[in-house]
């Protein structure tokens, strides 16, 4: 009987210790998500947007801001014009971060806009982060909603370690069927959330990207 107590306390401990552990890895990563977002932030106020005709467009979602330094280096040198696409369920913060891993794997989101005018534009780079090893929903919303007929398309995403190769063939598929040509898929990987690149590193690493 005393066993018994001993052993069911010990379940008590070990479960509470796990849940303390869950609790605080949640706390860990949002706190590096919300900085990582601030920093980025910074840094993507001092790029200028191109404001002269273009026939590139960059189109992205991003959560902390790593998709947008991407979007926004990538419209910098490419002389493009530049649309975030939004989506209010996965915002910076706790909420937003675990709807982000509820939804990870869906194809589907609520986006604004859900359609550009992307007549002006010959080529259009569409960007995400990675979640579960797949673009984000938000990017294969905006890809079944628009029309790509005679629009080449770049897909680009950032991420911290991998993805898997068959979520960007499902994305190139909905581009083709969408009438599009998909060009490229161009990405890069920052590294484990307390390991990433600088974000000069990170955009010098954007600019190889886009030799290739
Ligand atoms: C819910 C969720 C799932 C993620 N899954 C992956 C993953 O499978 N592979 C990976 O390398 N990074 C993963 N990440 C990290 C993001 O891809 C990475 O931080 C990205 O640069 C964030 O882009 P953003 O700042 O534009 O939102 C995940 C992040 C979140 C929030």
């Amino acid at each position: 009987m005393k066993f018994k107590h001993k052993y069911k306390r010990m379940i008590w401990v070990v479960a509470g210790l796990c849940l303390l552990l869950v609790i605080g890895s949640v706390i860990t990563i949002v706190s590096i998500d919300g900085y990582q977002y601030h920093q980025n932030q910074k840094i993507i106020q001092s790029i200028t947007e191109t404001v002269t005709p273009s026939n590139t467009l960059v189109v992205f979602f991003s959560r902390s801001g790593n998709t947008e330094l991407m979007a926004r280096k990538i419209a910098d040198i490419k002389k493009a014009h530049v649309f975030p696409i939004t989506s209010s369920q996965y915002r910076i913060g706790v909420k937003g971060w675990v709807q982000a891993l509820q939804d990870a794997r869906n194809t589907e989101a609520q986006i604004t806009p859900s359609k550009i005018d992307l007549a002006p534009y010959d080529t259009i780079y569409i960007g995400s982060p990675i979640w579960l090893y797949s673009p984000a929903p938000p990017a294969f919303q905006f890809a079944r909603n628009n029309d790509f007929s005679g629009k080449v398309v770049v897909l680009f995403n950032t991420m911290n370690s991998k993805f898997e190769q068959y979520y960007i063939d499902e994305f190139k598929k909905l581009i083709e069927k969408n009438g599009g040509t998909f060009l490229q898929h161009i990405y890069i990987i920052r590294g484990r959330m307390t390991q990433q690149m600088d974000i000069n590193t990170f955009l010098n690493e954007v600019e190889q990207k886009l030799k290739i």
